[in-house]
């Protein structure tokens, strides 16, 4: 069964059909992208899946459970987490707290526990302190642990806010533009932590600029034009489609096969 399965989304703001019927599925280790000229309907459909935005129309189903509309700590207890475009870093704490952070995200344990360091939320931080710490070498900043986060390289940056999504137990994963603002060192790095991520058996859904990025790591990409889903496929066949090529030309910005070099 797909881990997370979108049937016939659909929202509109005022008399515009933002997203319009879409519907596709991700496995767990695939990696699907979503991609489409600008104004395509990519962020409002991420936002629909991630409990941002309530659909007027659809479904969104997690392993099989209809969690259409909940609230993003509701999709987050059962195992959907996603970053955001701009990062959501604590730039004056350190890389391991902001790492630590993404586990007590999670947490149901009381803040008065917290507080008077009760034995069961001094277990929890252990917890959250080793548990960071894995992730934090996961994704390649286990010696950067006691930096200040504001001092990293705008790539680490992003692979720390990855490691935060993926400190939720993460089964499915949504990205949104996790290349955006990296060189092309940087969008390598994290080319390789999305494909191992993936190869650790979550479900990957990315919205992405970047579109040799786009093909290069995607196992299916959904391509979406005003709304509407106009092709759907693996990499090679969906960047040959006629209708895929008219959209992204019709709208003179990006192409592709070129775009963003
Ligand atoms: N909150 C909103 N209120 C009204 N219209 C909106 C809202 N959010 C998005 N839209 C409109 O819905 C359409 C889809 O926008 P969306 O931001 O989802 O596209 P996108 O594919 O993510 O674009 P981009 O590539 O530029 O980020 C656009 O016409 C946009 O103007």
């Amino acid at each position: 069964m797909s881990l997370l399965s979108v049937e016939g989304l659909g929202i509109a703001f005022g008399g515009l059909k933002a997203v319009d019927d879409v519907s596709f599925s991700v496995n767990p280790g695939e990696i699907v992208s979503v991609i489409g000229p600008n104004g395509a309907g990519k962020t409002t459909l991420f936002n629909m899946i991630s409990g941002v935005y309530m659909p007027r129309s659809g479904r969104v189903r997690l392993n099989g459970e209809d969690v259409t509309g909940y609230a993003p700590h509701l999709l987050a207890r059962r195992g959907m987490s996603r970053t955001f475009q701009n990062l959501q870093i604590f730039q004056n704490m350190t890389v391991l707290e902001n790492a630590i952070a993404g586990f007590h995200l999670r947490e149901k344990g009381s803040v008065f526990a917290d507080l008077f360091g009760l034995p069961g939320s001094r277990r929890r931080s252990r917890d959250a302190r080793t548990g960071a710490r894995e992730l934090l070498a996961r994704v390649g900043l286990a010696n950067a642990a006691e930096l200040e986060a504001g001092s990293l390289s705008y790539g680490a940056l992003k692979r720390l806010e990855i490691a935060r999504a993926l400190a939720l137990d993460t089964k499915v994963l949504l990205l949104d533009e996790p290349a955006a603002g990296c060189n092309a060192v940087e969008t390598e790095e994290i080319d390789h932590l999305i494909a191992e991520v993936a190869a650790s058996g979550v479900a990957i859904l990315l919205v992405e600029h970047d579109m040799k990025m786009v093909m290069r790591i995607s196992n299916h990409i959904v391509v979406l034009d005003h709304g509407v889903k106009i092709a759907e496929g693996e990499p090679g066949a969906v960047s040959r489609d006629p209708n895929v090529i008219a959209a992204y030309l019709g709208t003179k910005t990006e192409e592709p096969s070129h775009a963003h070099g």
